[in-house]
Parts: structure tokens; sequence; C-alpha cells
């Protein structure tokens, strides 16, 4: 066994790690956590940060105005409202500020990773210079041998090597990288283990994968998304109705006689306005990319975290997704009439130009198995014309002059070589017809191999069977994501009956075979045009368009550059059964948002009810009669209730972070099971939670 087959087997034996893995990963959270973010939420309390979430700059505002008040006229009452004020400003910040630290450890180990490596650039003339990796440019080739850091982001354009990441996957099993195929991205900071590669450069130092990395477990990018804008908007609405609910109680106070207190009016303003959900809502968002990060899943945006919530259509490609994506050619078949020799030779004419994984193991094939003299073959070929493999053609091939015309070989996908025959006016229905189905109908791809000389009709030479191994635990994975609702779509270039096998194989829901890159985005397009959500996993560039459209574009790290790039997330164990654990986390962030939504507007009525008679029974009497709880006085309940009120936001913290509990099952079964323990939980908490805190309080001198 080479290093580069025996790391191979490694990698697929890690490949199949994932699906024994619990659903959803509870975030962890300690009390720890919230003494080391102190320094960080005590920053938080500058009004520039304070003013970017407008329920809690309400309560900053409050809190400076009771603490001037109380200078004014000091009193204990407005002292003890103006520290609790002070309080409930710094856990909210808390909240944040433990939530964005859990991602700061990370960042400092991914720091490590970023330190500066000297790049080996290659010269157009070939001749090679030392430059520092902060100064690579995109389009830059440089050099990577075996035991060297790859000092950038960029796509093997030559050779074959195995790499260890670990230091940003944390897999230690190497992987491979190759130029040609759909492994060719390369991340700046891992490390060349054997072999020899030449990179091309395809992200500017500052802008590496890594460095998003970095900024995205800090948060340091984090944009709100359009749901918590929305939801944004309806808090500060909601605070402003109370804040003008308040305001106009000064006249009410001064017709029944009384002078209007200062300080109990800002109290009771922050008992009325979303302060929970206010102060919590953006810890629910970090955590949730946390608990990405936490599965090796980087999610660009937290808008597609949420999208991965609500997602209907998954659709998968097949090679390097669904298969361990090292398709090998593994037979030939020549046609009837053709030797076997004679069209070994074909078929690595056909190749030596095929700078795809699978040409290059035709080549392997012809030699050790064949026994074609691969070099005196490249030497007549050395004048002739290379067709390159595209997606759009699903052919590869060359063109060879010749004495009596030109040599054309063409080799790829049945329907695209039987196309080719018949417009050279050959006869594509051959004998091999039977062989392509049987080399389908067992999973594995055929390719068809065709010749024609000058302008004499084209003729079919044999068959090259190309084998791959779907890899372990997918059709398990895909029942769960049926049990979520999901369906899923395989949509693969290959040909129907190798599509309908692996499909098979694999547990799909349906399958689309194929498949050119324009009608995989066609196929988004039309999915999402019918309301549906789209979420999309591939690695190849062929790719690239759909992942760009997809609502949730999950993109294999082994994949190539282009689709990391038009991904918003990227999978660090390139296992596409990864969507389900995306998809609960997704669901649980919304699930999480909206019951602590619930519980916190339920919590703020009950608030006022809860406080509202021993407030106004000095002026209306009938209303002391309410006072179920017996508060002590109008002073105790309202510094109960703001007590409460910060208290809340506390004990709410490590809820924000692990997210409510989620498991498969119906929708509104959960909404109705969330609404009666969060809704009628947050009816009941504050006058359980006023009533004690007020036992407590009516204790304080000067508190009535
Ligand atoms: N090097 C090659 N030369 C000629 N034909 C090829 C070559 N590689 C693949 N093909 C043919 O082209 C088809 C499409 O390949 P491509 O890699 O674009 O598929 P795809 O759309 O990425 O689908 P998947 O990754 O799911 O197989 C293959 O099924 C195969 O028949
Ligand atoms: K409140
Ligand atoms: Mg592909």
């Amino acid at each position: 066994m080479t290093t580069t087959e025996k790391s191979v087997a490694q990698d697929q034996s890690h490949h199949g790690h994932g699906s024994a893995e619990p659903l959803v990963s509870s975030g962890s959270f300690s009390a720890a956590q919230l003494i080391r973010s102190l320094p960080d939420a005590v920053r938080k309390l500058n009004p520039r940060e304070q003013a970017r979430n407008p329920v809690m700059f309400i309560v900053w505002v409050g809190a400076v105005v009771t603490t001037v008040l109380a200078c004014w006229h000091p009193s204990v009452f407005s002292w003890v409202i103006a520290f609790w004020l002070w309080f409930t400003s710094l856990f909210a910040s808390l909240a944040e500020a433990v939530a964005e630290g859990r991602g700061k450890a990370q960042a400092d180990t991914l720091r490590k990773v970023k330190r500066d490596t000297v790049a080996r650039v290659m010269d157009p003339d070939g001749s090679i210079a030392e430059r520092s990796g902060s100064e690579l440019h995109i389009g830059d080739l440089i050099v990577v041998e075996a035991g060297e850091t790859i000092a950038g982001d960029g796509d093997v354009v030559d050779g074959i090597a195995t790499v260890d990441e670990s230091a940003i996957t944390g897999e230690s099993a190497p992987v491979i990288r190759e130029s040609g195929g759909d492994r060719s991205a390369v991340t700046g900071g891992t490390v060349v283990l054997s072999d020899r590669i030449i990179v091309r450069i395809s992200t500017a130092p500052g802008e590496t994968f890594v460095d998003r990395m970095i900024a995205l477990v800090e948060g340091a990018q984090r944009k709100k998304t359009p749901n918590e804008i929305a939801l944004d908007i309806l808090l500060a609405s909601l605070t402003i109705i109370f804040l003008l609910a308040v305001v106009a109680l000064g006249p009410m106070q001064q017709y029944a006689g009384q002078t209007p207190d200062g300080v109990k009016m800002i109290a009771l303003l922050v008992c009325l306005i979303p302060t929970t959900i206010g102060a919590l809502l953006s810890s629910i968002g970090i955590a949730g990319m946390d608990r990405l990060v936490q599965r090796n899943v980087l999610a660009m945006s937290g808008r597609a975290v949420e999208a991965a919530g609500d997602i209907d259509t998954l659709l998968m490609d097949k090679t390097g997704t669904i298969t361990f994506g090292n398709r090998r050619a593994t037979r030939f078949t020549p046609a009837p009439g053709t030797g076997a020799e004679a069209f070994a030779e074909v078929v690595c004419a056909s190749s030596l130009g095929d700078d795809t994984p699978e040409g290059r193991s035709i080549v392997d094939l012809c030699r050790d198995e064949y026994h074609v003299d691969v070099e005196a073959m490249r030497d007549r070929l050395r004048g002739a014309d290379i067709v390159a493999f595209t997606a759009e053609t699903r052919m590869s091939g060359v063109d060879i002059p010749e004495r009596d015309g030109t040599r054309h070989v063409r080799k790829g996908a049945a329907d695209a070589v039987a196309r080719w025959v018949v417009q050279s006016g050959g006869n594509a229905a051959v004998d091999l017809n039977d062989a392509v189905d049987q080399v389908s109908r067992e999973g594995a791809t055929p390719l068809l191999v065709a010749s024609r000389t000058g302008s004499t009709p084209a003729t079919v030479d044999g068959l090259v069977v190309l084998s791959d191994v779907v890899k372990p635990g997918m059709a398990e994975r895909f029942a769960q994501l049926r049990a979520m609702g999901i369906t899923t779509v395989m949509v693969t270039g290959d040909n129907p009956l190798t599509a309908a096998a692996i499909a098979a194989e694999a547990g799909v829901d349906d399958v689309v075979a194929e498949a050119t890159p324009e009608d995989k985005l066609a196929l988004i397009r039309t999915e999402q045009n019918g309301g549906r959500l789209v979420a999309m996993t591939g690695d190849g560039t062929n790719d690239a368009p759909a992942l760009a459209q997809a609502d949730v574009g999950l993109a294999m790290n082994t994949g190539t550059s282009a689709a990391k790039e038009a991904g918003n997330m990227v999978d660090l164990d390139s296992d596409p059964t990864k969507l389900i654990d995306v998809v609960a986390i997704g669901k649980q962030l919304l699930i999480t948002r909206g019951a602590l939504t619930t519980f916190s507007l339920a919590n703020d009525l009950a608030k006022y009810f809860a406080i509202l008679p021993a407030l106004f029974s000095g002026i209306y009497p009938a209303l002391g009669k309410l006072n179920v709880m017996h508060l002590h006085s109008a002073q105790s309940a309202i510094t109960s209730a703001v007590i409460f009120n910060a208290l809340v936001i506390i004990a709410l913290i490590p809820l924000s972070l692990k997210g409510v509990r989620y498991r498969p099952g119906s929708a509104s079964r959960l909404l109705g099971r969330n609404l009666l323990i969060y809704g009628l939980g947050g009816v009941i908490a504050p006058f359980l939670g006023i009533w004690v805190i007020d036992l407590v309080v009516r204790f304080i001198p000067g508190m009535g």
C-alpha cells in the first residue's frame, strides 16, 4: 500500500463515524462562564454598544436617569431601584458576553494556525522565489512539498498529496487533495504529509478560510438576521407603546392630587417592556452558530441557520457527497470485434490528457492491467489536441492528427457519447447496450469510448467501468430526514440507471439523473417558486451555482474552492447527512426564540397585573382588594418587580445558550406544548417571584 492508498482507507473510515452521533449536542454552560465574561459585560455597558438594542437601551437610559434622580433626592428606594436597573443592563450584556466568550478560545486556537509561513512562488518562467504568506496574490502558483505548511487557500492544479487538516477540522486522519477533480481545495495553515503539489492561490491574505472562521467564532462580523430585525422592530414598537402608557400615568396621578414619582415610573416602564427577550435575543443567535461550530459546520450567515430550521427539500449530488468520490476505473469491456489490447490503447489515448481523477485512474488501469506503454503513447500524442472534460458535455477525449485525417477519440457518459456517434453518421446501437445497463444497475458509472478518423462515421469501441462506494449509514440518516418532513433528492450528472441504483442503496426519496449544472440550478428555482425552502449539498465546481441559489448551501470541505465560496455553510467533515444536525439546530434556534419571546411577553403582562393593585391603591383604594398577594407597599411591590425582572434574565441565560429541547415531531403539537409551558409559565412566574421577593424587600428600611 502506498501512503496515498493507506490514507484513502483512513479517509473513508473517518467518514463513517458521523452516523452514530446524537442528534443535537446541547451546548454546555457553567456558572464559571458568567464570572469569566463579567469584564466583557461591563465593557458592553457603553452607550454605543447599548444603542444597538432598542429595548435594553431604554433600560440603560432609565438607569442613568434614576441614578441622577437618586443623587438629586436621595432615598433608599431610589438607590435600590437605580442599582437594580444597572444590574438589569449588566445581566443583559452578560448574556451576550457569555455567548461570545465561548468562541474566543476557539479563535485563539485558530490564530495559531494562521502564523505566517514562507511560500515558494512559481513565476511564469518556472523559476521559484520565496515570499511571505501574507504577500501572496490571487492567482499565484505555489509549490508545497511533504512536511510543509500550505501558505494560503487555493486549489491544487498539479499533483496529488495527503494533507493533515487536523488544525482546522480536528480530525487526525489525513485527507487526499488532488488536481482536476472535486477534491482540489486546500486550506492555508494545513500541512502536506506526502508528495508534492502546486496550488493556485484563490483568496487574498486576510480573507482566507481561517480568517473567516476566526471572525465567525468570535461573532465579529455577526449581522442581525431579517427575522431578528423583524422581532427587534416588534419589541421596539411595544416599548414605545409602554413608554406612552407610563408617561400618560403622570397627568392621571396629578389629577388624583399626587406628584408623579419619576423613579417609580421608570421602574414600572422597565418592568413592562420586553426586557427578557430583548436581553437574550442575540445570545440565542450566537449560541445557534456556536452549536454548529461544535458539530464542525461553519455557517457564514445567521440567516442560513434560521433557514435550515424550515427546510423542505434537500438536494445532493452523488459523487463525493453520497459516495466517497474517488471514482476509479475498475475494468474495460471492448465492443464485439475489438481486441482487449487495442481497446486499452484507445482508452489510454483518450485519457492521457484528462486531468480528472477518473482520467488518471483509467491511465493507471491501462498501465497496470493491460500493459500499455504509457510513455510511448505520451510521445505519440505530442501534437494532439486535448478535449478536456466538462460537466456540460460530460465527455473528454483527444484529437490526434494522422496521415489519413484527424483521429477523434471521445469517452464519456453513455448518452453523450451516443449522441456524438450519431452526429457523425455512426450507429450507436451497438451490442454494448446490455453491458452498459448491467454496469449501471450495479451502481457503477459506465463510460462509452468511441472514435472516428477524418469524416468516416464514428464507431463505439468499448466500455470503461468507474466504481465508487456509497458512504455507510446513509439510509438510516435519510430516514431521519424523512421523519423531520424533509424530502431528499439526489441530482447527478450520471445516467438514470446508475443514479437509481445508488439512490436505492442510499435511500433517498427521489432522483434526477443526467443533470447539468444548469439543471441543478433550475431544479432549485422550481422548488423555491413552489414556496419551498431548499438545502443543497455538493462539492464540485459544477455544484457552485446551485449552492449559491439554495437557501442553505452546505459545501463539503473536501470540495473545490468554488463550491466552498458559493455555499453559505461548509461541513469540515464532508458528511452530507450532517444536514440533519444543521436542520435540528436551526429548528432549535427558532423554537428557543419563540419560547423565550412567549415567556417574555407573558411575563411582562403578568408583572403589570401583579403590582398594579399595590401601586395604585393609594389613588384608587378599591384596587387594594385586588392585591391578592398582599404586597407590602407600592415601593416594595415595584422594587420586587424590578428585582424579579433582572433575575429572570440571569436565570434564562443557560436556556438561551443551550436551547430548548428539540425532538422531531409534529410542528403543531410542539407549538401547543411550548405555548403551555412558556406562556402559562410566563404568567405564573411573576406572581410567585414577586410575592417571595416582596417578603424580603419589605424589611429594607424606607420601603413604606
Ligand atoms: N473524466 C471524464 N471523462 C469523461 N466523462 C466523464 C469524466 N468524468 C465523469 N464523466 C461522465 O460525466 C458524468 C457527469 O460527471 P460530473 O462529475 O459532472 O457529475 P456530477 O453532476 O457532479 O454528478 P455527481 O457528482 O453526482 O456524479 C459522469 O456521470 C460520467 O458519465
Ligand atoms: K420587562
Ligand atoms: Mg460532482
